[in-house]
């Protein structure tokens, strides 16, 4: 009979599977590939349902974690209509073997995610490009997240405007928050991209969604759409913080004199924004995959708030999942379940119905469970620690897993196995893409003189798990994705 720890190591290697091919289904060449169409004369968007005549030149522009792959396929399908394309994206994103005969160009930028003198500069040969177009030509937009580091034109001192960026996100607002700010900041941000186009140019711009809701005002800071946000909303979002005080004061007066460049504007009417990806096509690869070997079901797409929060959803959802596959109704562990549900997806919560029914399924068929979610829980950052909100998620859900399985015997007939990762690859400022969770981590952990609690305690929870031996590493490492559509939760439950 295999000991817990051997089914978990094959556990874990089902979930990066199912991990990938949620991954490969929103890669922006096949994102594209099934948005856009070009018979010489027409550019055909989503199934033919738009239709552009293209008379004069097409130009392509873009900023983002996944434009490249995006601007690449883009050049294919228009099959040498391509006049010029320019594209701001990561330092050390993977180039493709077919960039070198390509007229894509590419310009790397913003460590770490965070906008740098480069971004600028490349900014302002996108924003030269634009001012070149006449009035005839189409111009393809590729937005992808990562888009506001990536496209920055700051009407601020640059490192004012990190600072502001730097303490609204450690401080834990959301990135709906945060973009309101740096669209008040900036000269390209809110749909003043759009300023640079000639008025009479058509605009298509296609966006891979990295925000919970696919909110078009937020992704990369809305850059072409119009900004419908109160022009008193950036400073009062500064006050709710609490950091006036804290804030430069180049960006409380740019604040304090905000104007939105709202849709009362002309300029859009000729703009047309489609989302092409998101997280939602991803998590439904993955319960296509996983549906062959298990009950795999969807929770939720739009999973937000503090990662703590989050943790006790996990530790409920899987103390009820476990508790109804076992036979027992527990009313108790259900409504536990429908507060918890609410505080981190929003007042409806989950369908905790829907999943009743699917865990019963399962149980009648002895199958194990694998449930998928998505979304972008937030961690306020206090500690000196590296780490992620993947990672910090894992490791909490295993806390919390481990607190629920000493207090509540049922969890003892059940293997269960949690992963978080970023789909860019990338989780916080680190080189790690998420990490495993599972109950016995916290015991294995303090058995190497490690202890969990510490490492949460101080945001370290990179430092954690490049410490932690579970015979191996429960860290993923695999680099850039190339895309990226928000963070993935798969959860495994299986009788032993
Ligand atoms: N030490 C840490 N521990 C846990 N989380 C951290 C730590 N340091 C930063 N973070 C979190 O990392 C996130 C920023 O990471 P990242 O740059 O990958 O953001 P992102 O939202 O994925 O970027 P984008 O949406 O632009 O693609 C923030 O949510 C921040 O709270
Ligand atoms: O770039 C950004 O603003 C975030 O990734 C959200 O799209």
């Amino acid at each position: 009979m295999c000991s817990e720890f051997d089914r978990l190591a094959e556990m874990k290697k089902y979930v990066l599977k199912v991990f990938e091919e949620c991954v490969k289904s929103v890669s922006p060449r096949n994102i594209v590939r099934n948005t856009l169409r070009f018979d010489s004369k027409k550019l055909y968007v989503n199934d033919d349902s738009s239709a552009y005549s293209v008379p004069g030149d097409v130009y392509v522009v873009g900023f983002g974690k996944a434009v490249l792959n995006m601007a690449v396929e883009v050049e294919n399908i228009l099959n040498d209509r391509l006049k010029e394309g320019i594209v701001s994206v990561p330092f050390g994103t993977q180039r493709p073997s077919s960039l070198q005969n390509s007229r894509v160009h590419v310009m790397e930028g913003a460590r770490n995610n965070i906008p740098d003198r480069q971004s600028v500069e490349n900014t302002d040969r996108i924003t030269g490009t634009l001012a070149r177009l006449r009035r005839h030509d189409l111009l393809i937009i590729l937005i992808s997240g990562g888009g506001s580091a990536l496209l920055c034109s700051p009407t601020v001192p640059l490192h004012d405007k990190i600072l502001a960026t730097n303490l609204l996100s450690s401080g834990g607002a959301s990135i709906e928050q945060l973009n309101t700010v740096r669209k008040a900041l900036s000269r390209v941000k809110g749909g003043r991209l759009i300023e640079w186009v000639h008025r009479e140019c058509t605009v298509i711009s296609l966006i891979l969604s990295d925000v919970v809701g696919d909110p078009l005002t937020a992704i990369a800071s809305g850059p072409t759409v119009p900004n419908d946000d109160p022009d008193s909303l950036p400073i009062g979002i500064v006050d709710r913080f609490g950091l006036r005080d804290k804030m430069p004061k180049t960006v409380i007066d740019a604040l304090s004199r905000n104007e939105s460049f709202n849709g009362t504007s002309a300029r859009f009417d000729r703009v047309r924004n489609y989302v092409i990806g998101n997280n939602a096509i991803a998590l439904r690869a993955g319960i296509e995959y996983a549906s062959r070997d298990l009950k795999a079901m969807l929770v939720t797409t739009s999973l937000r708030g503090d990662v703590a929060l989050v943790a006790t959803f996990y530790s409920d959802l899987v103390a009820y999942a476990c508790a109804l596959y076992a036979g027992a109704t527990d009313r108790k562990l259900k409504d536990q379940l429908k507060i918890t549900s609410s505080s981190v997806v929003g007042e409806s919560g989950v369908d905790v119905e829907s999943l009743t029914n699917s865990v019963v399924e399962a149980s009648s068929e002895g199958r194990g469970l694998c449930m998928l979610s998505g979304g972008e829980p937030t961690v306020m950052v206090r500690g000196s620690g590296l780490g992620g909100r993947n990672q910090e998620l894992a490791l909490r859900v295993s806390l919390a897993l481990g607190a629920a399985r000493r207090r509540d015997d049922c969890l003892h007939r059940f293997d269960v196995l949690f992963f978080s990762g970023g789909t860019d690859g990338i989780d916080g400022p680190t080189d790690a893409c998420g990490a495993f969770g599972y109950p016995a981590l916290e015991d294995m952990a303090l058995s190497q003189g490690l202890d969990p609690s510490l490492y949460v305690n101080n945001n370290d929870s990179y430092g954690f798990y490049s410490s932690f031996d579970c015979g191996g590493s429960d860290l993923l490492k695999i680099g850039h994705t190339g895309t990226n559509v928000m963070d993935l939760h798969i959860l495994i439950i299986k009788p032993k």
